[in-house]
């Protein structure tokens, strides 16, 4: 079974159909890449995902199971967990209180005021994990929103995960980086990867070809192709696409 099965996916804003009828299986364990020319639709495309935008008609199965027409919150607590292009912590909580506040998300128990000792227990041991993975334990009293953007962007993946999502989206992790911050990034989300599928947006092509092991090319709302970065590097619609882009 796929991890993402979507049938016949749209969204209309007002009277323009931005996402027109798009059919993709992503299987369960694999890093597929989504990418296309500027306004093709992608991150539009990554919102019905998550459910921050309602689609106009199509579905969406997660394991085989509807979550079109739910809210984020339920998506991620169905174990579909998405990051932001905009960056999305918690500024004056530390790093690792705002981990903490993301594993709280496992397994619904969402924002309450009490909570048994045994998920703070947890919530605290889970966070000390991915504060590891992150590689950020040197800076885990500082302030969010005083930390590099690349810790930042670090971060924010990291929170992606803490809540324990088998499906995680992340919408352009390397924007704005420098080559070795790319490259840091690049060995997280390799690591991000391991026992999860990911989906990327990403405009950085290098960082595409270097980690997916698909690609689905979206252009005006449509899936143009689909397959191996070999098979896409070839694809004359692909070229064609991104010449079109080109020249205009
Ligand atoms: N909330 C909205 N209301 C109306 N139109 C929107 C809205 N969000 C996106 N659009 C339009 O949908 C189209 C696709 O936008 P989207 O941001 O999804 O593209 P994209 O492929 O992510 O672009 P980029 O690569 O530049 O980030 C654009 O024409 C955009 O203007």
């Amino acid at each position: 079974m796929s991890a993402l099965s979507i049938k016949n996916l749209t969204k209309n804003f007002g009277l323009a159909e931005v996402i027109c009828g798009v059919d993709l299986e992503v299987e369960k364990g694999e890093v597929h890449a989504v990418i296309g020319p500027n306004g093709a639709g992608k991150s539009t495309f990554f919102n019905l995902l998550s459910g921050a935008f309602p689609s106009s008609g199509g579905e969406i199965r997660l394991n085989g199971e509807r979550i079109d027409g739910l809210t984020p919150e339920k998506i991620q607590q169905r174990g579909l967990s998405r990051s932001f292009q905009v960056s999305n912590v918690f500024v004056n909580l530390s790093v690792f209180e705002n981990l903490r506040c993301a594993c709280f998300k496992t397994a619904g128990s969402g924002y309450v005021f009490w909570r048994p000792a045994s998920k703070i227990k947890a919530a605290n041991e889970r966070a000390e994990e991915v504060l590891e993975m992150i590689g950020l334990q040197a800076l885990r009293d500082v302030p969010a929103g005083a930390l590099p953007y690349a810790s930042q962007r670090a971060l924010e993946i990291g929170m992606t995960i803490a809540c324990g999502a088998e499906v995680v989206i992340l919408d352009e992790p390397t924007a704005g980086m420098s080559n070795t911050e790319t490259a840091q990034a690049i060995s997280l989300i390799r690591q991000v990867a391991q026992g999860r599928t990911l989906m990327i947006v990403e405009h950085d092509m290098g960082v595409v070809f270097e980690l997916a092991d698909r690609i689905s090319v979206l252009v005006y709302g449509k899936i143009v192709a689909t397959g191996t970065p070999e098979e896409i590097r070839n694809d004359p619609r692909v070229k064609e696409a991104y010449l079109g882009e080109e020249a205009a």
